[in-house]
């Protein structure tokens, strides 16, 4: 077992800064991009598929479609109204996985009801599934063969290796066991060489084993679930909640799943909310569909 430091009674954790990562990581892929379109004379193109008109998921989308361009990669968007049908975007999906100007293909989630996410999802070609979402990509991460990673995930394993280096035979603990962030992430601690334990709806005591993480991850969607006392001194944390909130004078406020002003005086590290998770999110859909245009127009992967 790890021994936990004793904390000063001013202690304050140091914030890791996502937005920044975020920032530096869509840099570096722009200059990569530049580079690949020099030797094979191909801009990566990335489709983002949009069905019905969800207020928060249009702010995402477009901000995708400007970081898309600031890469120096070409942004297809795809605003489908609230009717469309599953052969109708199933058609769209095949149209997208022939087309050779598209290298990363992203159909917005949740979709609208009648849809079904899975069919929806698994019909994007592998090569171009740049969520990380079909049943392939998904298959090939768990039994630890290459494979596109999905976003969110993908973005905390980063922070995390920028912190803490090697990871191996520290005890992770996830919070929130989705197949969009817990379990992917889940996978790729314990290929980073965690001890992973992973606490769900039915984990019988959350706080207690919260409480044993070196790095702990909540992925939950449960503003405020973590309270400072489910943080081991000195831990690492990984805040990948986003919720709105309307405060008493009628503005809104992000706030993750994690107590932040109580966890702040226990923690290690710990990403805000906002300007964590969130932007790492997006740099890593850049990246991917770099990858991806790599892997379809070369043949190799990375
Ligand atoms: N197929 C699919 N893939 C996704 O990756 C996907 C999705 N569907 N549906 C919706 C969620 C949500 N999501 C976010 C991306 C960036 C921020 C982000 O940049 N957040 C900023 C704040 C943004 C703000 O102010 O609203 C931050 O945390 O600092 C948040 C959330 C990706 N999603």
């Amino acid at each position: 077992m790890s021994t936990s430091p004793t904390l000063s009674p001013d202690h304050q954790a140091s914030l890791i800064d996502g937005k920044a990562f975020a920032a530096n990581l869509r840099n570096q892929i722009r200059d990569d991009v530049r580079t690949f379109h020099d030797a094979h004379g191909v801009t990566p193109g990335l489709a983002v598929i949009l069905v019905g008109n969800d207020p928060a998921s249009e702010v995402y989308v477009r901000n995708k479609a400007i970081q898309t361009h600031h890469a120096g990669m070409r942004s297809f968007m795809h605003m489908l109204p609230e009717t469309t049908t599953e052969e109708e975007l199933l058609a769209l999906i095949e149209r997208l996985n022939k087309d050779s100007e598209i290298h990363g293909i992203l159909v917005q989630l949740p979709l609208p009801n009648g849809l079904d996410a899975r069919r929806v999802t698994n019909a994007i070609r592998p090569e171009k599934d740049v969520d990380g979402l079909g049943e392939i990509n998904a298959g090939r991460l768990s039994i630890g063969l290459p494979s596109l990673i999905p976003c969110t995930p993908l973005g905390c394993l980063l922070l995390l290796k920028d912190q803490l280096g090697d990871m191996r035979g520290k005890h992770a603990v996830v919070i929130g066991c989705s197949n969009l962030v817990g379990k992917p992430l889940s996978l790729l601690l314990l290929a980073e060489g965690c001890t992973v334990s992973i606490a769900h709806i039915h984990t019988q005591d959350t706080a207690a084993l919260a409480r044993q993480a070196d790095i702990l991850v909540v992925a939950t969607g449960c503003s405020g679930l973590v309270r400072g006392d489910w943080i081991k001194p000195g831990a690492t944390v990984i805040d990948v909640g986003i919720t709105r909130i309307t405060l008493d004078n009628g503005k809104t406020r992000l706030v993750g799943d994690v107590a932040f002003d109580e966890a702040v005086k226990v923690a290690g590290r710990i990403t805000p909310v906002p300007g964590g998770v969130g932007p790492m999110t997006i740099a890593c859909l850049l990246k991917n569909t770099l990858s991806a245009a790599k892997l379809l127009v070369t043949g190799k992967a990375e």
